[in-house]
């Protein structure tokens, strides 16, 4: 059996801040250290999100201007959008892509953006302010520690049916108030975290790829898979039909040099 994955990088070719574009990078070498093949293309301006055709979503962090520009086009895709997350499909979706998944975001000018209203939250204005730094987070169902570097100026406030990516230690996350960071939904994970998010923290880019397997191969078992790859080292699975539960035995933190000729 042989194993294939497709990521839509949304805006790809907007959004890519502090090397968002790295978490690609990394989902690749974990992907072909699992035997799987995984590719993965920019689905931009004008053109339609094929809900049908991706199996992950990566979607990175920008600048007011570009996401400005985004606001418009992206309710164009909407729909189809939210039937992908609806569906189960996974996504990763950092700071400025976070903020457009919610409700809407007001940019530094105070110009209000609409968001596509996939997740419940919404993101308001600081007054000139902007959140910088490094932030340290548990999450709170599985005790795992995650790092990123933050730098935005919107603070967001979760709603219906979202949980904290997770609970701030140190740092400001979604709004320096009430200590969360980023968002689960489904097999969403939004984030502030730059760094990339995937490199910094494996265990994330892990639960994306086998969400994602879990969705397309329903039926597959696995276990082949566990015992050739370096992931069994890594990772106890168990599979069961509509989710494998993940364990993380030990942290691997890819270099880049070995992800380049991936
Ligand atoms: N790093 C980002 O993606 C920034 C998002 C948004 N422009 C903000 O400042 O809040």
């Amino acid at each position: 059996m042989s194993y294939s994955l497709k990521v839509g990088h949304l805006y790809g070719d907007l959004m890519n801040t502090y090397g968002d574009i790295g978490n690609i990078l990394v989902l690749k070498h974990l992907a072909k250290e699992m035997g799987v093949e995984l590719d993965d293309e920019v689905v931009s301006l004008d053109q339609p999100f094929d809900k049908d055709k991706y199996d992950i979503v990566i979607f990175g962090g920008g600048q007011d201007f570009e996401q400005s520009i985004i606001s418009k086009d992206i309710q164009t895709k909407k729909t189809d959008l939210i039937d992908f997350i609806e569906d189960g499909g996974s996504m990763v979706a950092i700071c400025g892509g976070y903020q457009l998944l919610g409700h809407y975001y007001i940019g530094a000018n105070g110009e209000k953006l609409e968001g596509i209203g996939a997740l419940d939250h919404y993101t308001e204005k600081q007054e000139n302010h902007r959140f910088i730094g490094d932030v340290l987070i548990e999450n709170q169902e599985t005790g795992e520690k995650y790092r990123g570097f933050e730098n935005h100026q919107g603070i967001t406030f979760l709603g219906e049916g979202e949980r904290p990516l997770g609970n701030v230690l140190e740092g400001y996350g979604n709004n320096g108030e009430d200590k969360t960071e980023g968002a689960i939904y489904k097999n969403v994970y939004c984030t502030y975290f730059h760094g990339p998010i995937l490199a910094r923290n494996n265990q994330i880019a892990k639960h994306v790829l086998m969400n994602a397997l879990s969705r397309k191969y329903p039926d597959a078992d696995l276990t082949t898979q566990k015992e050739t790859s370096s992931f069994r080292n890594i990772l106890k699975i168990k599979p069961n039909k509509k989710a494998f539960d993940i364990k993380v035995e030990s942290f691997c933190y890819p270099r880049f040099d070995s992800l380049i000729n991936v």
